[in-house]
């Protein structure tokens, strides 16, 4: 028995568990599907994290439903297995979107969500350091992380910037359609660029994960417990009239035996945008009809349950460049020179100690093109400082059928999308994956937005500031240039960035809200959910800041509720 049994080590999990054992009085157990995250050293490179995604040991591997509005495609979903959870297996990309986001979840009804408020919270998980001697040209507010009471979490510059990521900064400063100025995107107004601040330890530049930060410095207390290989198979409750949550129902072996923990004070759901939304249903807290037809008892009809997926969709042309370009394709295929990078990354230096995306920009579409889209109006009237696009550049591609050469894939991120899916059952088990039916490109507005963006990308690396480094658009060629041909290239190379939220939306009930502004679960006592589903709308910047953010908070609200 423990005061506080968290499901999930992930990003979310271990900020609970190492905040609230802050107090040795206070017990948490936090049970983790996923390994331990010392299993694949690549975790801690951050330029080999593309190598720790898609189909690998440390990925629970979860791959889309057919995508209607892309060319019924399955996509690879990439979620960590493994302590950290995706905070050990991301790109490391520490963004926070625009303030007037949080004003906007505050007017939801979620009163304490606004940006003042939260613009703390973001602050409080973090430890910066600011840009190098080598990297001077970085611009940043020392303010926005101002953290007088210290945080494990580190963020830094990492010791490498990709240089197409340089390039393309150039490209979109000096293209007039673009424009972009130079500034520091997490201090609430994000329109601009910047090199990103990333979670890296600067000291050795590995990457800082949960696990590497605010589990390891929780790791020794007496009254912190964490067990990996264990999945949650049901959240328990008692069967009084007043429906409490009382523990969790767990397995190590993948369900031979179950074995069961009591929580005493309160349970937490930290599983993520899709193991969160699951565990509920197969407990029997989801949309009844659901429930229903896999012979789950219903314990609370809430419709909201798995709900309102919505998730950023990155796109754009790959093109040839020149081999001064390090790219990731580089040195996946050649090992004299991987080996060569290892030798440099022990010495603190070169391409692995640097992030496979280095730089993001953010800009608003131009109000008389919005209003030639279907939802523009909507668009238009956000906050003048809420960015409807984000632009990135991998410094990575792929051509079909694979062509030998250098290739880079510049993108846009379609910021605000009016798409929504759902993650659904597929049995009453967790140990059966969980539907992932994100539906991008669902709705025509984001179909405009995504063609206006892909043309925006195409212009800047046609432009004089990338001629030097540009050999030619490998895909879909210039050859495509009307919105049909431009929308089915979309259609064909577009891929997630890995951001689902909103699946346990933090709204009223009525409007199929599932977790109130603290975080309570609807129609049960003692059941929070703690992580990044529990977005009501998604921020305009990545999700990992946000989800420290909401983790912190979280915290603070459990512990509020102990002396209540
Ligand atoms: C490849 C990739 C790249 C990304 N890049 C970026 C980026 O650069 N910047 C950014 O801001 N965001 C990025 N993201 C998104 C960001 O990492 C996530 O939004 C964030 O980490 C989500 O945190 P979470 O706590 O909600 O979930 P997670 O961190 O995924 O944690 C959930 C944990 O719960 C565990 N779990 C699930 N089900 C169960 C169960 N039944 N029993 C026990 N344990 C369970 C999982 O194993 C996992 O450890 C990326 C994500 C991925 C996957």
């Amino acid at each position: 028995q423990y005061d506080y049994v968290v499901v999930g080590g992930g990003t979310a999990g271990l900020v609970v568990a190492s905040r609230l054992t802050e107090n040795p009085d206070i017990s948490v157990l936090v049970l983790e599907a996923g390994h331990n995250d010392t299993i694949d050293f690549n975790v801690t490179v951050p330029g080999l994290d593309l190598t720790v995604t898609a189909g690998t040991i440390v990925d629970w591997n979860y791959t889309t439903a057919p995508q209607p509005f892309m060319l019924n495609r399955t996509i690879a979903y990439p979620r960590g297995y493994v302590l950290g959870g995706s905070s050990s297996t991301n790109f490391m990309a520490y963004t926070r979107g625009a303030g007037a986001t949080y004003d906007a979840w505050e007017a939801l009804g979620n009163v304490g969500w606004g940006w003042s408020t939260v613009y703390n919270y973001f602050k409080k998980s973090t430890h910066f350091t600011p840009p190098n001697a080598n990297q001077s040209e970085v611009v940043f507010d020392p303010e926005a992380y101002e953290n007088p009471s210290g945080s494990p979490l580190e963020i830094s510059y990492g010791g490498y910037i990709e240089p197409i990521s340089i390039y393309f900064s150039e490209g979109l400063a000096n293209t007039s359609i673009t424009g972009l100025k130079e500034v520091d995107i997490n201090t609430g107004n994000p329109l601009g660029q910047t090199y990103l601040p990333l979670t890296v330890d600067p000291t050795h530049d590995t990457r800082s994960s949960s696990a590497a930060s605010f589990l390891a410095v929780a790791a020794n207390r007496p009254n912190l417990h964490v067990i990996t290989s264990a999945l949650a198979t049901r959240v328990l409750f008692s069967n009084s009239t007043n429906l409490t949550a009382t523990g969790v129902e767990y397995t190590t072996d993948n369900g031979t035996t179950l074995l069961t923990v009591n929580a005493s004070r309160e349970v937490v759901l930290s599983a993520g945008a899709f193991g969160s939304p699951q565990l509920l249903m197969v407990s029997g807290i989801g949309p009844a009809d659901e429930l229903s037809q896999f012979d789950i008892p219903v314990l609370v009809d809430l419709p909201g349950v798995g709900q309102n997926l919505t998730d950023h969709l990155f796109f754009g042309p790959i093109y040839q460049v020149t081999d001064n370009i390090t790219t990731y394709n580089q040195f996946n295929a050649n090992e004299t020179l991987f080996l060569e990078y290892m030798m440099q990354y022990k010495n603190n230096q070169g391409e692995l100690s640097g992030a496979i995306s280095s730089m993001s920009g953010y800009q608003r579409i131009p109000d008389d093109v919005l209003a030639t889209f279907p939802e523009g109006a909507e668009l238009s009237a956000l906050d003048a400082s809420w960015p409807h696009v984000q632009y990135e550049v991998i410094a990575s591609g792929a051509t079909t059928p694979p062509t030998p050469g250098n290739f880079v894939s510049p993108g846009a991120v379609i910021l605000y999308p009016f798409s929504k899916g759902y993650v659904s059952l597929v049995s009453n088990s967790t140990k059966d994956k969980a539907i992932v039916q994100p539906n991008w490109l669902q709705s025509e507005t984001d179909r405009q937005v995504a063609i206006w963006a892909f043309r925006q990308v195409r212009e800047v690396m046609l432009s004089e500031t990338l001629a030097p480094v540009v050999i030619a658009e490998a895909f879909p060629g210039l050859d495509a240039q009307s919105d049909a041909e431009i929308l089915e290239a979309i259609q064909t190379v577009a891929h997630p960035i890995y951001q689902a939220t909103g699946t346990c939306g933090m709204r009223n009930r009525e409007e199929a809200g599932v977790v109130d502004a603290e975080l309570r679960v609807y129609g049960v006592n003692g059941l929070r959910v703690v992580d990044a589903s529990i977005t009501p709308i998604i921020p305009s910047g990545n999700t990992m800041a946000p989800t420290y953010m909401i983790a912190e908070k979280g915290a603070d609200l459990i512990k509020a509720a102990q002396s209540s």
